[in-house]
């Protein structure tokens, strides 16, 4: 399913641009999204959601305008959306809040409704713990509830914002590996600070800073903006002026930066081979 937007803007008040003229076209399977805090990823996603209207420009998803109330219905009926935080129901178990959120999706006959329900938490592994309060479940398991209920209605377009903070990083794996395996034929949008989830599941991506598209392409053309500006630098004195420090890592003469800059940092510093994180901040670092 296809999401094209173009002129999308949206104002908070007259002076916080959220997204200032937005074009971006997002195809079938699964497609990154980056940018810094308060960059706009959240505005987007709520627009795609239906949840939020425009200040201006126009969005089509599947070709359905979502600048029309009968666009935005057909959408989302096939949408799912799992939001940043779902307000999950602590006293329920799993299986009573899908139930729940089934119904409030309109499927009204119960025997689907259960079924569906059973598929669901076999789908993100938690038929063990299907009748389990949620208030005892780990950050991961929540997650996965969130996963089973936007996929009830075996949505054409997913959107996730930010899935895998907090969670540990074997739930973090099987949790992008459930995207993918759903994103085969249908489009699934991750919006995410971690860049190596999106390096290990997207093969395209854009990059949004101060509401505006500063990148779209692949996520090789994304790392490739790094090339000529990943310097090693080993020193026992500070970290250089120059550059954004990537990481730091104890060295047996001090310390191991590693650093993105357009020049050498420093006399002694070594080139070395980007990765997406580098070629991200090479495009989005100030
Ligand atoms: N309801 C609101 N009222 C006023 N300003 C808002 C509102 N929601 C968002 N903003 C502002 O709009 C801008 C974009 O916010 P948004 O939440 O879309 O960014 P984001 O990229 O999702 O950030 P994060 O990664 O922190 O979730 C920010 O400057 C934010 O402060």
């Amino acid at each position: 399913m296809r999401i094209e937007i173009s002129g999308l803007t949206k104002a908070y008040g007259q002076k916080v641009f959220a997204l200032d003229g937005l074009d971006l076209v997002v195809p079938t399977g699964m497609f990154g999204l980056l940018g810094a805090n308060g960059a706009g990823k959240t505005t987007l996603m709520r627009i795609l959601a239906g949840i939020l209207r425009p200040s201006s420009g126009q969005v089509t998803v599947g070709g359905h305008d979502m600048g029309t109330g009968t666009g935005r219905t057909a959408v989302q009926r096939t949408l799912g959306y799992l939001p940043q935080d779902l307000g999950v129901y602590p006293d329920l178990t799993a299986r009573q809040f899908l139930d729940y959120v089934a119904l409030l999706k309109g499927m009204d006959d119960r025997s689907v409704r259960r079924r569906r329900v059973g598929e669901l938490l076999e789908v993100v592994a938690l038929t063990a713990h299907a009748d389990r309060r949620l208030r005892g479940f780990s950050g991961g398991m929540r997650q996965r509830v969130g996963i089973a209920q936007a996929l009830l209605a075996d949505p054409q377009l997913l959107i996730v914002d930010e899935p895998t903070a907090g969670l540990d990083p074997e739930e973090r794996i099987r949790f992008r590996t459930l995207l993918s395996q759903f994103a085969d034929r249908r489009t699934v949008l991750l919006s995410t600070h971690i860049v190596d989830d999106i390096a290990q599941t997207c093969r395209e991506v854009a990059v949004l800073a101060k509401g505006k598209l500063i990148f779209r392409g692949t996520v090789d053309e994304l790392t490739r903006r790094a090339e000529g500006r990943v310097w090693s630098v080993v020193t026992d004195g500070p970290p250089p002026a120059e550059g954004t420090v990537v990481s730091a890592l104890p060295h047996e003469n001090g310390m191991r930066y590693r650093i993105v800059s357009p020049t050498a940092p420093s006399p002694q510093a070594q080139p070395v081979e980007p990765g997406l994180e580098d070629g991200y901040l090479a495009t989005a670092g100030r």
